[in-house]
């Protein structure tokens, strides 16, 4: 059986800076049911902590509705309060207490006993792959042992929906990927609804069953990572050239035969989408021999959340990163 875990319609925010007013989030809708774990993706400055803010009670939206595990974030603030967790950006204060004592102390502060709190952060350490450093105060903690503890006090009082604020910013790679991996296994042994935000396309592709989309304080897309990429992105096909020169000369029978499909040009590397490429990409290379253009290398890749938001706003989520839009030769 499922039920709604947040429900929240026309959620908008608006902030006054030096008498601009600055419009975080503009009418947004969104819908989770129980169990589910969805991640809201979007670019810095999209609206995604202040939707999370919101629908945390930490700020009070200008207008609309929010509806959070049965109770209204306006009115009922402190019942959402009681049945939320909530792990925000840069949590975890170096404590000088110990790990285990911090969450027990935590678990204390949500008015379980201290037997109970014991018991619940016991088994939140060996979830969360803790034990080793359990006794160690929480200042001498790596990077991404203080997010898993940080994960941890959020679920201390086994709220039934936990929200995460970008949980793997900051954390290299493999501790991101180890993180990513703690979450799943929590989920599937408790089943806690999760919400987190998040600017790394592949964690929100990995982890997350349902992608909200939010651009300019608005959701944009909202569906599966899989139906998402079926709907808005076909095959990107990479081909290289030995000379800019046979580059240019390909695309106009790329052009010719991929027809209204996007093309992308840098240097000696041209990028064209079709909508099947392990079965057309073949017939593109035959049609680049018989024109005469030696071609030097190709790759077929699957489309990426990015090639998603590429086609629905014209931006790439990983501007400003080092290569973004490049075919690289
Ligand atoms: N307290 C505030 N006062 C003024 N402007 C704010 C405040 N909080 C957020 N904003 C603005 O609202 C917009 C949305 O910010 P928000 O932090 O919600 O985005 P985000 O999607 O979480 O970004 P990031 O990925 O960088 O964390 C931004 O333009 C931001 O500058």
């Amino acid at each position: 059986m499922t039920s709604t875990m947040i429900r929240a319609s026309g959620l908008t925010r608006h902030f006054n800076v030096k008498k601009e007013k600055v419009e975080a989030v503009s009418g947004l809708d969104l819908h989770v049911e129980h169990g589910e774990l969805v991640a809201l993706l979007g670019p810095n400055g999209a609206g995604k902590s202040t939707t999370l803010r919101m629908l945390t009670t930490l700020l009070r939206p200008t207008s609309g509705t929010a509806l959070v595990a049965g109770h209204d974030v306006s009115t009922e603030p402190k019942a959402v309060r009681g049945r939320i967790g909530y792990i925000g950006q840069g949590n975890g204060a170096a404590h000088s207490q110990r790990a285990s004592d911090e969450l027990t102390s935590q678990g204390r502060a949500y008015g379980l006993t201290t037997a109970t709190a014991k018991t619940r952060a016991a088994e939140l350490i060996g979830t969360l792959g803790l034990d080793a450093v359990a006794g160690r105060v929480v200042s001498s903690l790596s990077g991404g042992q203080r997010r898993r503890l940080d994960i941890a006090m959020g679920l201390i009082h086994t709220p039934p929906l936990l929200f995460l604020d970008e949980p793997s910013t900051g954390l290299d790679p493999q501790n991101r990927a180890n993180l990513a991996e703690h979450v799943r296994d929590l989920r599937e042994a408790s089943g806690t609804t999760m919400v987190l935000t998040t600017h790394y396309l592949e964690e929100a592709d990995q982890l997350a069953e349902r992608v909200v989309i939010i651009d300019h304080g608005t959701v944009i897309a909202d569906d599966t990572p899989a139906a998402l990429k079926s709907a808005h992105a076909g095959d990107r096909v990479k081909l290289w050239f030995d000379h800019d020169h046979d580059a240019r000369k390909a695309m106009v029978t790329i052009g010719a035969f991929a027809g209204t499909a996007p093309l992308r040009h840098h240097g000696s590397g041209v990028e064209v989408e079709l909508a099947d490429g392990a079965q057309l990409t073949p017939k593109l290379l035959r049609a680049l021999d018989d024109a005469l253009v030696p071609v030097a290398g190709v790759e077929v890749a699957r489309p990426t959340l990015d090639d998603v938001f590429l086609s629905l706003t014209g931006r790439s989520l990983r501007e400003g990163e080092p290569g973004a839009g490049e075919v690289a030769a």
